[in-house]
């Protein structure tokens, strides 16, 4: 029985997450080049920046300029992160395009790790949870019937250390007894690791434990970093977990580049890369939408905006070929920079010249059988290549 995966929401975080790591200087038109370029490549969601202190982050300063003169695309939802009320006004101003609902249920949430909310918000847990019953209250005023819960820094933290799953499931069990007492019906829970504490044992096992715990909770939010390289790993467990009746938003950034400038790994900190990500999900028979030789355009812009090489594979070695029309020339000469690996993109003009040791042009039998529309190996076992005379007998 094929495996079963939940529907997989996607958040382009590139040009906040990205961006606010990078250099302040970049400027507003590249920003605004980059973010209509991302419009354009079947993402659904995008998010243009962020509207905090520009004290606090720089990188920031100019998005009132980005969010009045990008080209919004119809059907594509827009949004931006506010972390006060200060940063939603200023965002309110901008909606439309703006999408200012970033989360579909009311979320009981806070950091697990109370130095990293101090440090990045001036604000502490305490203050966090002190907010709990007024979104409660809220709730209820208004007549909502389900809610979420949920936990940044969920797996462990830079100032910290590691935090067993067991701490992250006694504060949901905590959240989720208020708004049981509040008689309102949880079925949302998120995770966010801004520190690259997650690693794919961690999430299947906070995962599972979720929904073991409460199988009406069919909804999960994972904001996975890769400072540690584990965020798409971490990704695909949770999608090893999760089934049809459940839904996944996950987020990253083209190049894989981004983080929390308060979090200690700076441009090291990173995210799943989009490109690579939702080719895995290709792969895996998940709709995405997206379009991914215009994502490692995308990819290829904001590595020239940005100045420096991002992090992600597929823009670099190219989508697997899967057609015929996209395999490798098998008389290729040596393929060994950088510059030559893109041919897949630049054509075989980037390899020429390099090194070709054959005395005779390469051929296969397979690759005939390719061209000819036919599939590499038979199926059967009285056909290719089971039954060519080349093939050692069984018996002999
Ligand atoms: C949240 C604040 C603003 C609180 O900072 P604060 O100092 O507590 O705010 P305040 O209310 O005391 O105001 C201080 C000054 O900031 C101004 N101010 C206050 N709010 C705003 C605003 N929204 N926009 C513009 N200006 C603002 C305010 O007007 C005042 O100006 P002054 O009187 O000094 O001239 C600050 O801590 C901040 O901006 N932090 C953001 C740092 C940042 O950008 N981090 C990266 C994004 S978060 C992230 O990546 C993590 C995440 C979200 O992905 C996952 C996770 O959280 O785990």
């Amino acid at each position: 029985m094929p495996q079963q995966w939940p529907t997989v929401t996607y958040k382009e975080e590139g040009m906040r997450e990205g961006m606010q790591i990078e250099d302040a200087n970049i400027t507003v038109d590249d920003k605004i080049e980059l973010l209509d370029m991302l419009s354009e490549t079947g993402l659904s969601s995008i998010v243009v920046g962020s509207f905090v202190s520009p004290k606090w982050t720089p990188q920031m300063e100019r998005i009132d300029e980005i969010v009045q003169r990008f080209t919004p695309k119809p059907g594509v939802t827009y949004s931006a992160l506010a972390l006060n009320s200060r940063g939603v006004e200023r965002a309110r101003a901008y909606s439309p395009p703006l999408t200012i609902e970033r989360d579909k249920y009311p979320r009981l949430s806070c950091h697990l790790c109370d130095v990293f909310v101090r440090r990045n918000t001036n604000r502490t847990q305490m203050q966090e949870m002190e907010r709990w019953p007024e979104i409660i209250a809220q709730a209820q005023e208004v007549g909502i019937k389900e809610s979420g819960i949920g936990c940044n820094a969920s797996w462990g933290s830079n100032f910290l250390g590691e935090f067993p799953v067991d701490s992250l499931m006694t504060l949901l069990e905590y959240q989720h007894g208020l708004w049981d007492e509040a008689g309102i019906k949880v079925v949302s829970c998120s995770m966010g690791d801004p520190m690259s504490h997650c690693t794919p044992a961690k999430v299947e096992e906070s995962v599972t434990r979720v929904k073991e715990r409460w199988p009406e909770i069919n909804h999960f939010r994972l904001h996975l970093h890769n400072g540690r390289n584990m965020a798409i790993a971490s990704a695909y467990a949770a999608m090893r977990v999760l089934g049809p009746e459940d839904t996944l938003e996950l987020d990253g950034t083209i190049g894989g580049y981004g983080g929390c400038p308060y979090c200690g790994n700076g441009r090291a900190t990173g995210m799943a890369p989009t490109e690579d990500l939702l080719h895995m999900m290709d792969d895996m028979g998940i709709p995405t939408g997206v379009d991914i030789d215009k994502l490692i355009d995308c990819v290829w812009a904001a590595e020239r905006i940005i100045g420096r090489e991002l992090y992600g594979h597929v823009s670099k070695a190219g989508p697997r070929p899967r057609t015929v029309d996209k395999l490798y020339d098998i008389n290729m000469p040596f393929v060994e920079t950088m510059g030559q690996a893109l041919h897949f993109k630049k054509g075989s003009e980037v390899y020429e010249g390099g090194i070709y040791p054959y005395r005779e042009p390469i051929t296969s039998p397979y690759r005939d059988r390719i061209d000819q529309g036919l599939p590499a190996f038979g199926t059967g076992a009285n056909e290719f290549p089971w039954n060519q005379d080349w093939l050692p007998k069984a018996d002999s």
